[in-house]
């Protein structure tokens, strides 16, 4: 499983790039704007100059309206501004079909410019809260789009996380339907150290994370901490080996 973890401007990244051996991806965006907020193109910019090449740079392209030009446009800014993963969040997007209409803008728009970028398209889990796509439409509107990975994150960021809003079998269904489709799943909503044994077990590619890994565990007042980001790898590691162990056993 890759860890992604969300730094909010240059200083935190750079906090980031001081834990860089025990993360995979830095995703740039702006919590104040949203939970898939978008941040300035010169922040994903600097942020981009500052992570060691190796490491992917992601960038969110917000929490978007059903605004296929716009959204195009926008996440053509992030992969131009230097990021490699382009997330966009379809919270404006009521139906299956208005989803694919704006992924496939953003496929285009980002993979015209750099064929090797890779394009998440995110859903909510707490969709039902916001009225937008059902969480397990999102594997297929990924597919018919021709992005690279279904993500599911929360959009309210109120204390409640992932599982509160689809089970732990509803998210192994997500993993499963993404892996059919040939994609990568990612998984995110105030995830914390407990929920990894889940997510491990399920599957899930990506884990994306901010509040786990900032000082109180408070992804809006606290800051990312490189010890924290280390713990946090530390769990990850662990329960891949567990989980490795249990299945040879298994077999
Ligand atoms: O993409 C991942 C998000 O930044 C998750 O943030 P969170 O762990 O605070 O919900």
């Amino acid at each position: 499983m890759l860890l992604l973890i969300s730094p909010d401007s240059v200083e935190e990244a750079l906090d980031c790039v001081k834990a860089a051996e025990h993360l995979d991806i830095v995703d740039v965006k702006k919590p104040d704007e949203g939970s898939l907020g978008a941040n300035f193109p010169w922040v994903i910019r600097e942020i981009r100059d500052a992570v060691p090449a190796d490491k992917p740079v992601s960038a969110t392209v917000g929490d978007v309206p059903y605004k296929p030009g716009t959204v195009a446009q926008a996440a053509l800014g992030a992969v131009v501004s230097g990021a490699t993963y382009i997330k966009v969040g379809l919270y404006g997007c009521t139906t299956p079909d208005q989803a694919v209409d704006v992924m496939r803008g953003v496929v285009r728009a980002v993979k015209d410019y750099r064929p090797d970028a890779f394009v998440v398209a995110s859903g909510y889990a707490d969709a039902h809260r916001i009225g937008c796509v059902n969480p397990l439409a999102l594997p297929d509107i990924a597919l018919r789009s021709g992005s690279d990975a279904a993500m599911l994150d929360t959009a309210v960021k109120d204390g409640t996380a992932l599982f509160d809003h689809v089970s732990p079998e509803a998210c192994a269904e997500f993993v499963r339907r993404t892996h059919e489709a040939g994609l990568l799943a990612a998984l995110a909503g105030s995830v914390k150290v407990g929920d990894l044994g889940v997510l491990t077990r399920i599957g899930t590619d990506i884990v994306g994370v901010r509040g786990a890994v900032c000082e109180r565990g408070d992804r809006n007042t606290g800051r990312i901490r490189p010890q924290l980001v280390a713990a946090f790898r530390t769990e990850m590691d662990r329960h891949a080996r567990e989980h490795t162990a249990a299945v040879t056993a298994a077999s």
